[in-house]
């Protein structure tokens, strides 16, 4: 893996209605990731955080159905802009959420350089919604969608190009719970998905082979979205849309070590971590040690 790391915090949480969530990128960096990092001996630059407009002043702004529209396509166009320019100066990009609506930006950004990105979606949902098939509004629910130029073009078009992802390029673990628009957009394009019910049964460690293997064949670089709801809420508590019967710790470590070994990522995001409805900042700390394990970290 790339050994320079540009951490982008992005304090957004207007693709969503529960407050807090804007303040995920201050509680990872109190979590302490970059002594973290800086432990590994990689090069790390904080570039501080994408302007996002502040929480308390703003009104609820509904563009149809659709939550603050202009505002998270306005902050996603800047993070596009960022994540490009590291990219071009051969840096990781290391995007802090954030709500997940902020993936529209990674990805915009990320897309640019490869012909077939790849892209590991860990969440207990699929953000595959759109306008019409939304049941809240909220755009975190729709990402993966916009990057597969399917929905809202203010969103869609984000950056200068539509689509950046393939569904072919896509592999989804963790989910379970998809909304019924969800579920058809996955057969209709023939998403992969591991479902908590094929990590039950196979196991994380095949679920991880399968996925690298597939993606090294299939991609020319890899983009990690992990959504800290794809954790069991009981282990992270500090996420807006919990859901139980989540993947553990444990198995999210192996995840990330299987990851590092396969040095097949080339960039990542980690958002949805929530500091108001966390308990003693858990959910931020657990994100820094599964950075910690995606960047190298090692017992032995
Ligand atoms: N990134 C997330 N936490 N997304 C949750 C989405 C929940 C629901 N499927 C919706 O579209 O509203
Ligand atoms: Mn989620
Ligand atoms: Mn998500």
């Amino acid at each position: 893996m790339n050994q320079s790391i540009s951490i982008i915090g992005v304090p957004m949480d207007l693709g969503q209605n529960r407050r807090g969530v804007d303040m995920g990128p201050s509680a990872i960096r109190y979590a302490g990731i970059i002594e973290r990092l800086e432990n590994l001996k990689i090069h790390i630059a904080d570039l501080d955080d994408v302007p996002v407009s502040r929480p308390d002043t703003r009104k609820e702004v509904k563009d149809g159905h659709l939550l603050n529209l202009q505002q998270v396509a306005d902050s996603n166009w800047k993070l596009a802009e960022m994540v490009d320019q590291e990219i071009t100066k051969n840096r990781f990009p290391l995007v802090l959420g954030g709500d997940h609506s902020i993936a529209i930006g990674s990805l915009a950004g990320a897309a640019k350089h490869n012909d077939n990105l790849g892209v590991i979606w860990y969440d207990a949902h699929g953000d595959l919604n759109t306008v019409d098939t939304s049941p809240s509004g909220n755009i975190h629910g729709m990402p993966l969608a916009v990057s597969l130029g399917i929905g809202e073009e203010k969103l869609t078009s984000i950056f200068g190009y539509t689509p950046k992802v393939k569904p072919e390029n896509i592999v989804i673990i963790g989910a379970r719970s998809l909304d019924p628009g969800e579920k058809e957009l996955i057969r209709d394009k023939g998403i992969t998905v591991y479902s908590m019910h094929e990590i039950d049964r196979l196991g994380m460690s095949q679920v991880m082979n399968n996925t690298i293997s597939y993606l090294r064949e299939q991609t020319d670089g890899v983009h990690l979205s992990l959504d800290l709801d794809g954790l069991d809420p009981e282990e992270a508590p500090g996420v807006g849309t919990p859901v139980i019967g989540g993947l553990t710790y444990r198995e999210s470590h192996l995840a990330m070590e299987m990851l590092a070994e396969a040095d097949i990522l080339t960039s990542a995001e980690f958002v949805e971590v929530n500091p108001i409805l966390d308990d003693q900042n858990k959910t931020a700390t657990m994100a820094v040690g599964l950075m910690g394990s995606l960047f190298g970290e090692k017992l032995k």
